[in-house]
């Protein structure tokens, strides 16, 4: 049954997206075990398969039925014409969400305020390849142009476990409450493991991790998965000096990893932005860590920095009253380690209130972009990102 309206907006759209997320994991194993994975390729080495189009359908009808005035992005370009089966639809909700006490700072969020951001499938080129354990399912919060919260369903977790293990797994985390689903672990002292991508990796991607002195690197695929990796100890660092993911890809992760005290930003440590009228690319590449996050920023090199600015600063983020602090979340809480170098951060991160929140649903000046994925976007900015 879906949420009473009484209670907190984003605390209502975590609580739905966690039914809705396990429902689209669920069509994503149902599609590969047809075996009818109808691969379309929407650019070099960007593929699509029916399991991206299904999960993408289930969770913005779904979604949207319940917050109709809500703006939602989805990774996928999908023909609206198309017909959904409303068996489909996924209304119900998860109670653990509810009887956590929203955040000061998110209790008043209204519809205007939101931005919901959905990868029905990270880890594509993964799945189209049995790396199963590569494909999450991410649906991201945004409040006045931050991640606030996110949800990342792992559709085949426990997959190599043997029949008995309940496949599949939901992690959720809000700002200000915290993080959950997951075993949280240490990542092993005296070493400093980097975690990047495998599919959509360079010379300078390379380059980047390579000089962070990594005495290991993972390469994986999906940026869900990649964050897992770090929140579960198996990694220090994830590092992707590449301007190839987009605001789906980060916006779940980065906030369920903020929740718990770590940081994903640019690799100049700059926050990334999530409002309606952002370009969808994180054109200044990723960096994500639980601790030393800007012992890795300074590791990073100049040139490669240069080529990777920071996103430009949307419009309705330039008319802002002074900054908000949010309450700092404190990883120290946890048992994690830090890696084995120097530096302990303590930037506190800064919010930011607009004096108009209409103003960041006004469409941006910005270039367009063939791979803008879709919009349902009820205060109708047609958003213009760059590419
Ligand atoms: N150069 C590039 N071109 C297209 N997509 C890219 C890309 N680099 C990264 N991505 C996308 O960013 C996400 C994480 O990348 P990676 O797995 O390589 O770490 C994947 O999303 P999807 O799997 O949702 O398409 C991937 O397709």
């Amino acid at each position: 049954m879906a949420a009473s309206t009484n209670i907190p907006l984003i605390m209502r759209i975590v609580s739905a997206s966690i039914p809705v997320s396990t429902r689209a994991g669920r069509i994503i194993r149902d599609i590969l075990k047809k075996g009818e994975l109808g691969i379309v390729e929407k650019a070099k080495n960007d593929l699509q398969t029916e399991a991206d189009r299904s999960a993408q359908r289930c969770i913005v009808a779904s979604l949207h039925k319940q917050f109709p005035n809500v703006a939602i992005f989805g990774e996928e370009q999908l023909d609206p014409s198309e017909k959904f089966d409303p068996n489909f639809l996924e209304t119900s909700s998860c109670d653990e969400v509810l009887t956590k006490k929203c955040p000061e700072f998110l209790t008043d969020a209204k519809d205007e305020d939101v931005v919901i951001w959905v990868d029905p499938l990270d880890g594509t080129s993964e799945y189209t390849q049995g790396l199963l354990d590569h494909v999450t399912v991410l649906v991201g919060i945004a409040f006045k142009g931050r991640a606030v919260a996110g949800v990342i369903y792992q559709p085949y977790y426990n997959y190599k476990a043997g029949p008995d293990s309940v496949l599949g797994r939901c992690i959720w985390g809000i700002i200000g409450v915290g993080s959950y689903g997951f075993s949280r672990q240490k990542a092993p002292k005296g070493q400093n493991i980097i975690t990047t991508s495998r599919a959509h990796s360079d010379r300078i991607v390379t380059e980047s991790v390579e000089a962070c002195k990594p005495t290991s690197i993972i390469r994986a695929g999906g940026a869900g998965h990649k964050v897992l990796l770090i929140i579960e100890g198996k990694a220090h660092a994830y590092i992707f000096a590449s301007r190839g993911t987009k605001k789906w890809d980060t916006c779940a992760p980065e906030a369920v990893l903020h929740a718990l005290g770590g940081k994903l930003t640019d690799l100049h440590g700059n926050a990334m932005l999530y409002s309606a009228d952002v370009q969808r690319k994180n054109s200044g590449g990723i960096l994500a860590t639980v601790d030393n996050h800007s012992w890795y920023t300074e590791k990073i090199p100049e040139h490669v920095k240069e080529t990777l600015p920071s996103d430009p600063v949307p419009d309705f983020m330039k008319k802002l009253e002074k900054p908000l602090v949010i309450p700092e979340i404190k990883s120290s809480s946890s048992p994690v380690n830090s890696p084995p170098l120097e530096s302990q951060d303590s930037q506190s991160e800064q919010w930011f209130m607009t004096k108009d929140v209409k103003a960041m649903f006004a469409p941006n000046s910005n270039s367009s972009n063939s791979d803008n994925g879709s919009e349902i976007s009820p205060k109708k900015p047609k958003p213009n990102p760059e590419s």
